[in-house]
């Protein structure tokens, strides 16, 4: 078997594209670690670190949180899994991130999720959450087995603060003046794969042959599993 190379991809997509939902879908199809940047942060919150303390305000208004704090954490989480394979999603944000994460490492693809704003708001009001792993649920599309439980620790679900409408509206602003621009640098790159839809059960076969070709290695490794 030849040797392994490291494969990193970063998941795009404005708030409630399905970015975790995928994600959850990519590394059990290939194995590669997720890092996402709103679970490192709702998971500082709850802990009631200095840095969640700081965030929280920033984050319950639906605005971004600063690029240098943001990108310190989450490049000290990469420098960590140096050897393995990873899945970023929900950072870079900012053109000012997606630049300190090339001064680190090239990143091989962005798989972008391009559905469209009003999808979107429906779906984040009845979004529920496990915190400790990231699962998401959602009453209409994937219900937990037993309401307000996660399916897999039977621990509470909670709903996020900042998943109010008028939140999701300013976060969807961010997105549109902040994280769009971020798109347009990987493209420049040519390593933009954008993949539209409205269903992300129509999205997902897409993806997953994608990332088939992309990552021939690893796909055969947990293949076999
Ligand atoms: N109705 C519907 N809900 C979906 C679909 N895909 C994901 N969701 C739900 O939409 C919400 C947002 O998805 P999530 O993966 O958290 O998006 P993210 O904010 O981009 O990470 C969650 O409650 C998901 O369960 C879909 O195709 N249809
Ligand atoms: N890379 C980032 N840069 C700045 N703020 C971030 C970043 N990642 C997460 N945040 C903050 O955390 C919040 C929740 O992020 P996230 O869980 O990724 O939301 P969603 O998946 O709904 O887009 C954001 O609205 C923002 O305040």
């Amino acid at each position: 078997m030849g040797l392994l190379r490291v494969f990193r991809a970063v998941i795009m997509g404005p708030p409630g594209s399905g970015k975790g939902t995928v994600s959850n879908r990519i590394t059990d199809s290939f194995g590669l670690k997720h890092l996402s940047s709103g679970d490192i942060l709702r998971a500082n919150i709850k802990a009631k670190t200095e840095l969640g303390l700081l965030m929280k305000s920033c984050i319950d208004q639906g605005q971004l949180v600063p690029d240098d704090v943001i990108s310190r954490l989450i490049l000290s989480n990469l420098r960590n899994m140096d050897h393995s394979s990873w899945l970023l999603d929900g950072f870079p944000r900012t053109v000012a991130q997606a630049e300190s994460l090339d001064s680190m490492c090239t990143v091989d693809t962005v798989i972008n999720l391009d559905v469209p704003f009003q999808t979107i708001k429906e779906r984040l009001t009845s979004r529920w959450l496990h915190l400790p792993s990231g699962r998401v649920y959602n009453t209409d599309f994937n219900p937990p087995k037993i309401p307000g439980l996660d399916d897999v620790t039977g621990e509470p679900l909670i709903q996020r603060e900042d998943d109010t409408p008028e939140t999701v509206t300013r976060r969807l602003k961010a997105y549109e003046f902040q994280t769009q621009p971020v798109l347009e640098y990987y493209r420049s790159k040519g390593v933009l794969e954008t993949f539209s839809g409205t269903e992300t059960n129509k999205i997902w076969p897409h993806v997953h042959t994608f990332l088939t070709r992309k990552i021939p290695h690893v796909q055969q490794i947990c293949g076999q599993a």
